[in-house]
């Protein structure tokens, strides 16, 4: 598809064939504050398929964050409908098949970077020496062989965040969600950690979605968009991004990645 095509509906698949991992059919959220009803979400219909990169994008407050929390099972939500595994796919367990990446690493402080990548897994009581194993792999993936035994303060924020990335991994979820996840790093850095995350997920072909705020983000990391409009959040469409792969940050000087980019700031009501 080029990237003056027509918008494909929520339903389109990016494989044809395979079953959504996620289905969200008119999803809504009202949250409850002091005896008031505040409409967060209004009206997101999406489907998710397995290996996506969906980046969401949207204005300030208008319910990306909600929208990742409901995936989560951290909060429910109060209309329309949400499935998640469904036909086609084993059962889905929010706890075990979930890993939430976040805008700051929240390491602790206390535990070696080795230890922080084991959390998940040790709260899950997943076997020792495997999950061990499986955390000096997925550093050595990040790109952080060598620093399993130093403690946060010892590494940088990039270097952090990418510890982060390996702990939203160590159990193996089928759905990874990260929020606003390079928004702390400075503009260099945050260039790496992107092409790092279209690596990890060439390498772990699982099923992302990341919250951004910077469209060139959104066109870069995606291989779908969804563009949610001003508060109570609504979708406004959501489309394949079909730029070459692998892809590399001289695609950024292409004019198919300026036509996307065009697209969301019309959608956004960017001048
Ligand atoms: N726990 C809560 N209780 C009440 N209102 C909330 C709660 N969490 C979020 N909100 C409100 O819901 C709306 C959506 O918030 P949300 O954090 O999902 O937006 P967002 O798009 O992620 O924002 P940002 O891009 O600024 O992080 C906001 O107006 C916010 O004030």
């Amino acid at each position: 598809m080029s990237a003056a095509a027509p918008a494909l509906s929520p339903a389109t698949p990016t494989a044809p064939d395979a079953a959504p991992l996620i289905r969200m059919r008119n999803l809504r959220k009202v949250y409850r504050k002091r005896g008031e009803d505040f409409l967060a979400v209004s009206d997101v219909t999406m489907d998710v398929f397995p290996g996506d990169m969906v980046s969401l994008v949207g204005p300030s407050g208008c319910g990306k964050s909600t929208l990742l929390k409901i995936l989560a099972g951290l909060h429910g939500h109060d209309g329309g409908t949400l499935e998640i595994g469904g036909a086609g796919h084993a059962a889905f367990d929010a706890g075990r098949d979930v890993g939430m990446v976040f805008q700051q690493p929240l390491l602790l402080k206390w535990r070696t970077i080795l230890d922080n990548v084991l959390l998940p897994a040790d709260i899950l009581k997943i076997d020792k020496r495997q999950a061990r194993e499986h955390a000096l792999a997925l550093l050595e993936m990040v790109g952080l062989a060598g620093f399993a035994d130093k403690m946060p303060y010892e590494l940088s924020g990039g270097m952090q965040q990418r510890a982060a990335i390996a702990r939203a991994l160590i159990h193996d979820p089928k759905l990874v969600l990260m929020d606003e996840p390079f928004g702390a790093l400075d503009a260099l850095t945050r260039e790496k950690m992107n092409l790092e995350m279209l690596r990890i997920r060439e390498r772990t072909g699982k099923t992302f979605i990341v919250v951004t705020h910077s469209i060139q983000e959104a066109v870069f990391l995606g291989s779908r968009c969804a563009v949610l409009t001003a508060g109570p959040a609504r979708m406004a469409e959501c489309f394949d991004i079909s730029l070459p792969q692998p892809r590399t940050l001289h695609v950024k000087t292409s004019p198919a990645f300026g036509s996307y980019v065009q697209r969301i700031y019309d959608l956004l009501g960017v001048e």
